[in-house]
């Protein structure tokens, strides 16, 4: 898929971005006082863009811990042992992340994103990816003779193929035009209605979104989800990657360069901005107590989920517009179950990944190699949206049970027999993000993809949820270095 070129005024993804990570900016001749909200990816990239350029930066974290919705949990596994709970895999396209990962001289290993050895236990059959492949009947999906002998991938690409082979081939203009002329379609209306492909039966449907993870959010954009999810996450040939050790390592290499200009636990809870600057007022979470800073602009990267709790003054300082896109934009739950267990036994199984139509969804196998008699962390469950729902309704230890049950049904005791500890997370409890990623509803393309990036006076907004790939760390780099650029280059 040809890399997406974006044009950002004079700015485009991903050369100039690019060459941004690798050289930075041209000095300033005219030093600012930027505050930034949010020590993830974006605010990091953000903060280290324009404080190596010459800015005054002051980096507000509310959280005890930087990164944001990159979170590496290594309690309560045992040493040298984690999970990923946000961002764990990046696919070889997200050409910013790796411009980071070669910078910082991280280590990388592969992701085993899609292995033969991934089986599938669906309408209770349970079968591998192989004979999935060679007869898709297996899984027992009711499906019209048109359908039958289709994979789920075969009857998503007979429906979306002609959509995918025009948006490739266009302009960054014409594919935004592209995006809002199909953004009424919910995934699953598209499929129903389809007009320029083949229509899809009610149970084809089904299978396609059980087996390509969409079963917990069909009700979103068809556009959002097949170019944000459905052509990386479950595109076959695509490889994926990991930070060998953790993602984490990631944000925490913006430490060195930032440690001096970032403050924690600092939970924003008031902007004002007037002709002279802005004034941002924070609770600090460990004190109760209020601090103020002063500053020329702000970029703010907190998600607008919680963005919402944010005194805003004067309130007209900010469009109509972008007040209906903090309001209204959409946000898709995601919980992950991490669980330990003292042997690997799952390399003896023959068995990888797992997709799942019950409760646990997508299972994943630790894609670093497990030492000889050391115990290995296990993603015992993956799910977006209500599948995530559902997890989230349940306390940490009925999840963990749950999982393990889950788990239980493919490889017998030896789970119980082997477990030895689990850690749950769901991200639409997490108090600085109230959700895991932005996912446009219908009508959210047309209505709100300009008005969650622009600026308002002398607020700068980043995030993944300001960028062209809703969900990826490479969309927090790309809208953390597109609002540095907004505010390096202005003039007072
Ligand atoms: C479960 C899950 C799986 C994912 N998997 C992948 C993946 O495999 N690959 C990939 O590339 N991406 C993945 N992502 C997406 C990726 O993690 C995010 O797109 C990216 O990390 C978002 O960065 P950000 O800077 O936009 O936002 P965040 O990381 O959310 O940063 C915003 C920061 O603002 C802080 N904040 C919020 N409110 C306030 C306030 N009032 N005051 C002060 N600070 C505040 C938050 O604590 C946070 O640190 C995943 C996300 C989730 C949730
Ligand atoms: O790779 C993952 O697990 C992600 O979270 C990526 C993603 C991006 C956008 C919507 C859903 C998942």
């Amino acid at each position: 898929m040809k890399p997406e070129v974006h044009e950002y005024g004079t700015l485009t993804y991903p050369n100039d971005m690019l060459s941004i990570i690798k050289n930075g900016f041209p000095k300033t001749t005219d030093p600012k006082e930027v505050i930034i909200i949010g020590a993830g990816m974006s605010g990091l990239v953000s903060a280290s863009l324009l404080k190596e350029a010459g800015h005054q930066v002051t980096l507000l974290e509310g959280n005890n811990r930087i990164g944001g919705r990159v979170y590496t949990v290594r309690e309560p596994f045992s040493k040298g042992n984690y999970i990923d709970m946000g961002a764990m895999r990046f696919p070889s396209t997200h050409e910013l992340v790796f411009e980071y990962v070669r910078k910082f001289k991280l280590p990388t290993n592969k992701f085993l994103n899609v292995t033969d050895q991934d089986v599938l236990y669906v309408n209770g059959v349970l079968t591998t990816q192989s004979l999935y492949k060679e007869n898709p009947q297996v899984l027992k999906y009711p499906l019209p003779p048109s359908e039958q002998g289709k994979t789920a991938s075969e009857l998503l690409l007979s429906a979306v193929e002609p959509f995918l082979s025009l948006y490739n081939t266009q302009s960054p203009e014409k594919q935004k035009l592209l995006r809002k002329n199909f953004d009424s379609y919910s995934f699953e209306e598209f499929l129903r209605e389809n007009l320029i492909g083949d229509k899809i039966s009610p149970n084809a449907i089904r299978m396609i979104k059980v087996i390509l993870g969409i079963e917990g959010f069909p009700e979103f954009s068809f556009v959002d989800i097949i170019l944000d999810i459905v052509s990386t996450v479950f595109n076959e040939d695509l490889k994926f990657y990991e930070i060998t050790g953790g993602n984490d390592q990631l944000p925490y290499s913006f430490i060195p360069m930032l440690y001096e200009n970032m403050l924690l636990s600092q939970k924003v809870e008031r902007i004002e901005q007037n002709h002279r600057g802005v004034v941002v007022t924070s609770r600090d979470l460990s004190t109760n107590q209020y601090h103020s800073f002063n500053g020329d602009y702000l970029i703010s990267t907190v998600p607008y989920s919680v963005f919402q709790l944010i005194d805003i003054f004067p309130y007209d300082s900010f469009s109509f517009q972008k007040w209906k896109a903090i309001r209204e934009l959409n946000y898709v739950d995601a919980v992950k179950i991490g669980l330990e267990f003292r042997r690997p036994f799952w390399e003896q199984s023959g068995i990888g990944n797992i997709i799942t139509d019950f409760p646990t969804r997508f299972s994943y196998i630790p894609s670093h190699k497990v030492e000889q008699g050391k115990s290995g962390v296990m993603l015992g469950s993956y799910s977006w949206g209500q599948n995530a729902s559902l997890w989230s309704s349940q306390p940490e230890q009925e999840r963990i049970l749950e999982a393990l049950r889950g788990l239980a049904r493919i490889y017998g005791n030896v789970v119980y027999e082997e477990y030895l500890h689990g850690s749950s997370y769901s991200w639409s409890q997490n108090r600085f993000s109230a959700g895991g990623f932005t996912l446009f509803a219908p009508y959210q393309e047309q209505d709100l993809s300009d008005a969650v990036y622009v600026p308002e006076g002398r607020v700068h907004f980043a995030g993944e949820h300001t960028s062209r790939f809703h969900g990826w760390v490479e969309g927090a780099i790309e809208s953390g270095i597109r609002a540095a650029y907004e505010v390096h280059y202005r003039l007072k």
